[in-house]
């Protein structure tokens, strides 16, 4: 598993877990992460086979490099538990908790997958987790959630379910949805995590799609979590940088090395100050960029 810092989260895919060919398959279509869900897409009838399936697919399965998510039941459930503790004994990389509320509900999580790690024999701290925020008392507590274990890798909005109880529902323009988004992104950036932006289920509405992505690309968020393979080309397409985004970031890139091999602290390029807040972003670019292909090993441009 790549280091959490470095790890690009553009695209988490719900694999609904009680589906076999779809959890097979889930590794071909080139997810950052996949996540194999327990929760909603399941019935109650089939709550148990479907921790089966994903238990025995965690141990045949190669889904190659992709970050591997489970969302367990709510821990109001008579699954949560058996959830947990079946996929920390599978080595799954991250648990996701739905309808996060507060800090304690992230923090007893913590405490579950430490007393699995435990019984199973794992190494102790080696399942992350992370949280959807689905209600407005999530909302109002997000910076806490976000906050709440050194095991957290992110918060993720959660619309479906915030926005019925908002007593409201989802609109194209996504207004309902202002506070909310911002209120995530907020705390997860607060907390030095990353942040999923929800669901968008209108598999023929491409435009829809589309702008609904531009819009959450420009505020900030780390990607999407998504319900369809087809979803995927359309948000890796508007995280991709531009030829000039990709020129800038390696100018910076270099320009940083030639002050280090210098001794001096101070990087200047073209006359400009470099800071750290453009380091970062260079180098974010740079991994965007790999991630598509755009550039080789050095970083130089690959003109297609
Ligand atoms: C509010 C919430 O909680 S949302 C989260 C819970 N919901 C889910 O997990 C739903 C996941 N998504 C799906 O089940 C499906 O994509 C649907 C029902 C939305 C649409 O299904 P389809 O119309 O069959 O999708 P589509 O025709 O694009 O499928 C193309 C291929 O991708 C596969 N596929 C579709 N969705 C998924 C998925 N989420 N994961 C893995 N494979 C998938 C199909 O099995 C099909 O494979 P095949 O070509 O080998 O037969
Ligand atoms: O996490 C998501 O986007 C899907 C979901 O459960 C919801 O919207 O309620
Ligand atoms: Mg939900």
């Amino acid at each position: 598993m790549a280091d959490n810092e470095e790890r690009l989260r553009r695209t988490m895919m719900f694999v609904p877990g009680n589906n076999p060919a779809m959890v097979k398959d889930a590794g071909i279509y080139g997810a950052d992460s996949i996540m194999f869900d327990l929760e909603d897409s399941v019935s109650m009838a089939e709550k148990d086979a479907a921790r089966i399936l994903v238990y025995e697919a965690l141990q045949t399965q190669d889904y190659g490099d992709a970050e591997l998510v489970v969302r367990v039941n709510g821990q109001d459930t008579q699954y949560y538990a058996n959830d947990v503790k079946a996929m920390v004994k599978a080595g799954i990389d991250v648990i996701r908790l739905p309808k996060a509320e507060s800090a304690d509900m992230v923090k007893q999580l913590e405490a579950d997958i430490l007393a699995a790690e435990k019984e199973f024999g794992r190494q102790e701290g080696s399942t992350h987790l992370m949280a959807a925020i689905e209600s407005a008392k999530g909302v109002l507590n997000a910076p806490q959630i976000a906050a709440a274990s050194d095991r957290m890798i992110g918060i993720a909005l959660s619309a479906e379910d915030y926005t019925t109880d908002m007593k409201t529902h989802r609109y194209p323009d996504g207004v309902e949805l202002e506070f909310a988004r911002n209120m995530v992104l907020h705390a997860a950036r607060a907390a030095g995590v990353a942040a999923f932006d929800t669901v968008f289920t209108n598999m023929d509405d491409t435009e829809g799609f589309y702008r609904e992505t531009e819009y959450i690309h420009q505020l900030g968020f780390d990607g999407k979590s998504l319900v369809n393979p087809r979803q995927i080309a359309m948000v890796n397409k508007v995280y991709e940088p531009s030829k000039k985004e990709v020129a800038n970031a390696k100018n910076v890139i270099n320009a940083i090395e030639e002050a280090r091999l210098k001794g001096s602290g101070v990087i200047s390029m073209n006359g400009q100050m470099v800071d750290r807040p453009v380091v970062l972003r260079a180098q974010r670019v740079m991994r965007l960029a790999k991630a598509s292909n755009l550039v080789d090993e050095e970083g130089n441009y690959l003109e297609k």
